[in-house]
């Protein structure tokens, strides 16, 4: 069996064919240079007989000196009753001038007569001299068996014709789409085996994920000895998506000892899936295997035990190799393994079995029923710590604040006003601010002030403010909890505060916010702070 897997990647081309997605020029060549570093074998860049995009995108992309991949444009055998020199999209493929041309043609025959209306002698003839033409002007030839399982299934002996045709014209490569998504993993493994023993020439794969299976279809086809696999690095494609790369990659390199990429940049996995999600403006799903955030994010108390004593009694690989990270999480279903690394770093001498963390437990999952979650507030869960354990004072005191919100409002900038007046060891400080909405302005109005005293919360500001609402059945009188991300530069840190008053739970996140900041920087300085 071939060890080597040729990854080929079409998040420009059928990736492009998903709901929502749409590439720029510009995203789409930083997308190959990121593929390209990454190392992948394969890059299908799009369809130069769709649009002038397409064809834009081919003429820059020519000019990247590119390391690892070779670029390949995607279109369609000729029109029936045409010759191949005649053909818009024939004409147009030429026209990019790439390496690799990818050829899809039908080798279903419910396809061929009642979807392209032709006969079943014309598509072969249509498959081989496509191919032939695209051969005979020195390219590298794909062919891509559309719906090539299910064709199988209806009829072997044209699915097997299809390919045979493509032989003929020359094929450097036959690959068989799942195109409809909806095979099982034996039946593509039977079929893939049939195919490698009746051809010579490599054999690809190209999954769709209708039925949950793709990531298993690649894999069993790679196992009857298919040497390519067609998909796209996020998964994302047309209806529920192509099969994603970065788990067949993790799977194969990693589980299966085959190469796809050099094993030097298998620890970029990650970085690389979340940049083409970042520049494909698509969230990455937390539960992403391999790359997502939660991948290795661990919550149950057990599981956290269980992996601080080894790692690999709840983890399936070491993060690392892929790039990712091991996470606790802190919740109602922590245990105190799980919150003793951070007791630690503000007292290294508390153990598991002390007392103070029994009620560091107690406290947290006390709050999380009363509506927090400190999974994404870890700074506010620290300031608990650091009360619980003596190792907190106040850095100001609140006398009072009052905000005005005006409707309509009356200055096109600013809807709200808020004014506050504070205590700092004695000094009284009262200060005003206009914001786009009451929390803005008690924000701004409660930095200035406090600037006075500590200069260094200049640098803060609010980079993500999220509600959610935690009772619904209560309507407007409902539990919120508020999280505020803030930044100074140089970190990031995130608080939560609880109440039924929407204001009231802002203040409480604002103040962990600035008391988190003005805690950081005097340990930074002047370790350990009290
Ligand atoms: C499984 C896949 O992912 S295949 C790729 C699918 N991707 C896309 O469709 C995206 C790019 N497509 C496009 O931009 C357009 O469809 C174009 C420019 C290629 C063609 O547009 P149009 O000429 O207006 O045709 P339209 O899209 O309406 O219909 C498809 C035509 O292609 C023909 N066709 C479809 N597959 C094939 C094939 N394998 N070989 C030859 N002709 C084919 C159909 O018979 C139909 O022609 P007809 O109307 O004469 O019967
Ligand atoms: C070619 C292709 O994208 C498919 O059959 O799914």
């Amino acid at each position: 069996m071939a060890n080597k897997i040729a990854i080929f990647d079409s998040t420009l081309r059928d990736g492009a064919q998903a709901e929502g997605i749409s590439f720029s020029v510009e995203d789409k060549l930083k997308i190959v240079k990121t593929l390209d570093e990454f190392g992948v074998a394969y890059i299908e860049a799009g369809n130069p007989g769709s649009n002038p995009k397409d064809l834009e995108f081919f003429e820059r992309v020519k000019k990247l000196n590119l390391s690892n991949a070779k670029i390949a444009a995607f279109g369609s055998t000729r029109r029936r009753g045409i010759s191949v020199e005649e053909d818009s999209n024939v004409k147009s493929l030429l026209s990019a001038d790439t390496p690799v041309v990818v050829i899809f043609g039908k080798s279903w025959d419910f396809h061929v007569t009642d979807i392209i209306k032709t006969s079943l002698e014309e598509n072969l003839e249509m498959i081989k001299d496509t191919l032939r033409f695209f051969k005979e002007k020195g390219k590298e030839v794909i062919f891509d068996a559309e719906h090539f399982f299910d064709g199988y299934k209806a009829n072997p002996e044209y699915a097997m014709a299809a390919l045979s045709a493509a032989v003929e014209g020359g094929a450097d490569c036959i690959v068989l789409c799942e195109t409809n998504g909806g095979a099982f993993p034996n039946e593509v493994y039977e079929i893939t085996k049939k195919v490698v023993e009746a051809f010579e020439v490599p054999v690809g794969i190209h999954p769709h994920n209708d039925g949950g299976m793709a990531v298993a279809n690649a894999i069993m086809a790679v196992e009857a000895g298919a040497i390519q696999v067609q998909g796209t690095f996020i998964g994302f494609g047309e209806r529920c998506g192509n099969v994603n790369l970065s788990t067949v990659i993790g799977n194969l390199q990693l589980k299966k000892n085959f190469d796809c990429i050099p094993k030097e940049q298998m620890c970029t996995l990650t970085q690389t899936a979340r940049r083409i999600a970042e520049i494909a403006n698509v969230s990455l799903s937390d539960r992403m295997p391999y790359v997502g955030k939660s991948a290795f994010a661990h919550k149950g108390g057990m599981h956290i035990d269980g992996v601080s004593k080894a790692s690999h009694s709840f983890e399936h690989i070491n993060p690392e190799l892929v790039g990712n990270e091991r996470r606790f999480l802190m919740s109602e279903v922590a245990g105190r393994s799980t919150i003793l690394s951070k007791i630690q770093k503000v007292n290294p001498n508390v153990t598991k079995d002390s007392p103070e963390t029994k009620e560091i437990i107690d406290r947290l999952k006390e709050l999380e029923h009363l509506g927090y979650q400190f999974e994404g507030a870890e700074s506010t869960f620290e300031l608990i710590i650091r009360k619980q354990l003596g190792k907190y004072r106040p850095f100001f005191e609140l006398d009072h604040f009052k905000i005005i919100g005006e409707h309509p409002a009356g200055n096109e900038d600013f809807s709200s006003s808020a004014m506050i007046k504070v205590n700092v060891d004695g000094q009284v400080e009262i200060t005003a601010a206009e914001g786009d909405g009451p929390v803005n302005a008690l924000d701004k109005a409660l930095r200035k002030a406090l600037e006075v005293f500590y200069p260094a919360l200049k640098e803060v500001h609010l980079t993500d403010y999220k509600v959610r609402v935690l009772d619904t059945k209560e309507a407007t009188a409902a539990k919120v909890r508020v999280l505020i991300e803030s930044t100074d530069g140089e970190d990031i840190w995130t608080t939560v505060g609880v109440s039924t008053d929407i204001i009231e739970a802002s203040w409480i996140a604002l103040v962990d916010s600035i008391e988190y900041k003005l805690i950081k920087d005097i340990e930074k300085k002047f370790k350990p702070y009290l």
